[in-house]
């Protein structure tokens, strides 16, 4: 089956934490609207981008792309962004069944509103491995009343500004401000509609499967429903065994499915409430109302919502990253050895006196020509075409637990080129930032795959020991991990989709200043790119003239023909 959608995006004046400040909408709504499909539809989409003043790309995390790694949506890497006033096709199959979103993925877009969520079921006919009676979907999200403009140019300017931490926490878009903190002018509105509490409302008795994805732009988060035990069933659109927990940790670009029993006390209502871990807190918690029908869904509980557990315990969520396993008789077992394995160490630096963050001390800068077009047109001046260093140098002395002693590291836009159908580790090491006793957890998030999870560890990876602790057995498969403050994590995929693919930080600051790298496989398999990719306006239809692997018309027709397209522009 295809689904059909015609996307307008643009800029509106929203206020999802009561607080009125320019968001960006699908259709006039933030989050944008919820994608329903089955395994194996297709989903066309035709963005317009009405944004006026800005392009915009937009990103279907999770869908692996078979096929389409065009239509990946990853400005910089795999498409031109829209202009304004243009419309672009995205059209892919969705490959798998689970809890996925999108969102804009050009610039700082992503914390400017735009993002939904995706929500895929099994095919008819097929049962998953565990009852429930209904699905609600919550997405997770941060929120400024700084504008994404005030946050990239301080980002990008010698007098660093850090975006610092979120006015506010949004459950399905809503979220509270206490407007009687200043005067605002009257921009800060409690009575506003907008900012009322999203309700999950739910018959006494019956199980729910509550798909919960967290698109954040920094906060890790802490998800709890007052006084209900979770069972997590479902990770990134992979079956996990079922765990049971009080709390659920849930970092930037993760999705699960968790089933909830309504079975507690049916004259009340409950608190549903996500709290920020792993940075210190200063954001006031998001709040749901999980709503026992027939109660009237706005009353609030009578008790007071959990402030979550701390911020810095670390090490109950490294544990309740270890605890979670694939669920038996449904998971492919990773390969059981490797084609290569590479290290990425992740720094904060300096280039130039401006903050960065790096990979092995280079610290991405996407270029003009996006990595997908320039690969397949051989563009070979777009980036630099040396390979990413596959470690660091002198990886061996460098101290993770103390700011480096040189912490200048340089630009780059070099790739990591994988054979096709290779098997590739890649080992993630956290080390202190510039300021001394700090650590962050950063989210990595691969386009294009799921990755196998063979561990977890606290403290500098050792290449010797370490890789023998690997889980090979029931890793769960996913497509976004943590990696803990000081800690390690060693991933394994298949390098089995032709494209080029980001691997980034999901932390969206973090990739602003540099926290990812490219990979590519197989880009000789991928076909001819359609043109709409290639630029914008009339001009997407201009045939170039091919230097590889593209059209079988002769050159000189080419070129007389884009002379012709050329006259055509000209006389319009
Ligand atoms: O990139 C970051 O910058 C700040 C801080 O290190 C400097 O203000 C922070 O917490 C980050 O994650």
């Amino acid at each position: 089956k295809t689904h059909h959608y015609k996307w307008a995006v643009r800029y509106e004046f929203k206020s999802p934490d009561c607080y009125e400040k320019l968001a960006i909408t699908i259709d006039g709504t933030t989050p944008g609207p919820t994608i329903m499909a089955r395994q194996g539809d297709t989903i066309v989409v035709e963005l317009k981008n009405e944004l006026q003043m800005e392009n915009v790309a937009v990103h279907w995390h999770g869908i692996r792309m078979f096929g389409t790694p065009w239509n990946d949506g990853t400005e910089g890497v795999t498409q031109c962004p829209i202009v304004p006033g243009d419309t672009f096709v995205y059209r892919f199959t969705l490959d798998k069944p689970g809890t996925f979103f999108y969102h804009g993925h050009y610039g700082m877009q992503r914390s400017a509103g735009l993002y939904g969520l995706i929500q895929v079921s099994v095919p008819n006919g097929v049962v998953e491995p565990f009852l429930y009676d209904e699905d609600r979907s919550i997405i997770l999200n941060d929120w400024w009343h700084n504008s994404t403009y005030e946050q990239a140019i301080g980002l990008s300017s010698l007098n660093f500004r850090w975006v610092n931490e979120p006015e506010s926490l949004l459950i399905q878009g809503r979220g509270r401000f206490n407007c009687s903190l200043a005067e605002f002018g009257g921009k800060c509105n409690q009575t506003n509609a907008e900012c009322s509490p999203h309700i999950i409302t739910v018959v006494p008795g019956k199980t729910y499967r509550l798909r919960i994805a967290s698109v954040t732009s920094l906060s890790a988060l802490n998800f709890e429903i007052e006084g209900h035990n979770m069972t997590i069933v479902e990770a990134d659109g992979n079956y996990v065994e079922p765990f049971v927990v009080k709390n659920l940790n849930i970092y930037s670009g993760e999705t699960y499915s968790v089933l909830v029993k309504a079975d507690q006390d049916p004259s009340r209502n409950y608190w549903a409430a996500i709290n920020v871990v792993s940075r210190k807190r200063t954001t006031p918690t998001g709040l749901a109302i999980f709503n026992y029908s027939p109660n009237p869904p706005l009353t609030p509980p009578p008790i007071a919502p959990s402030t979550g557990p701390p911020w810095n315990d670390t090490f109950s969520r490294f544990n309740q990253s270890l605890a979670i396993k694939a669920r038996k008789g449904y998971t492919v077992p990773p390969p059981q050895t490797s084609d290569k394995s590479i290290t990425l160490l992740n720094t904060q630096n300096k280039i130039d006196g401006y903050n960065r963050w790096a990979v092995n001390n280079v610290s991405l800068l996407l270029p003009a020509t996006p990595y997908l077009i320039a690969l397949k047109w051989n563009k070979t001046n777009a980036f630099n075409q040396s390979p990413a260093p596959e470690t660091y140098d002198d990886y061996q002395n460098y101290d993770i637990h103390n700011p480096a002693a040189n912490i200048n590291a340089t630009y780059g836009s070099s790739i990591y080129r994988f054979p096709f159908n290779s098997t590739v580790d890649v080992v993630l090491q956290n080390a202190n930032m510039m300021k001394p006793n700090n650590s962050e957890t950063h989210p990595w998030h691969l386009h294009g795959h799921d990755f196998w999870v063979l561990g977890y560890g606290l403290g500098k990876f050792d290449p010797v020991s370490d890789p023998m602790k690997y889980n090979l057995v029931d890793p769960i498969r996913k497509n976004t991990v943590p990696l803990h403050p000081y800690g390690w994590t060693a991933l394994r995929f298949r390098a089995d989709n032709p494209g080029a693919w980001a691997f980034h930080c999901h932390i969206e600051s973090h990739f602003f200043l540099g926290m990812g790298v490219v990979f590519e496989e197989g880009v000789e398999m991928v076909p001819r790119l359609p043109t709409s990719v290639l630029g914008c306006g009339d001009t997407k239809r201009l045939r170039m003239p091919v230097k590889s692997g593209g059209s079988s018309l002769p050159s000189g027709f080419i070129y007389l023909s884009n002379l012709f397209v050329l006259l055509l522009l000209f006389l319009n």
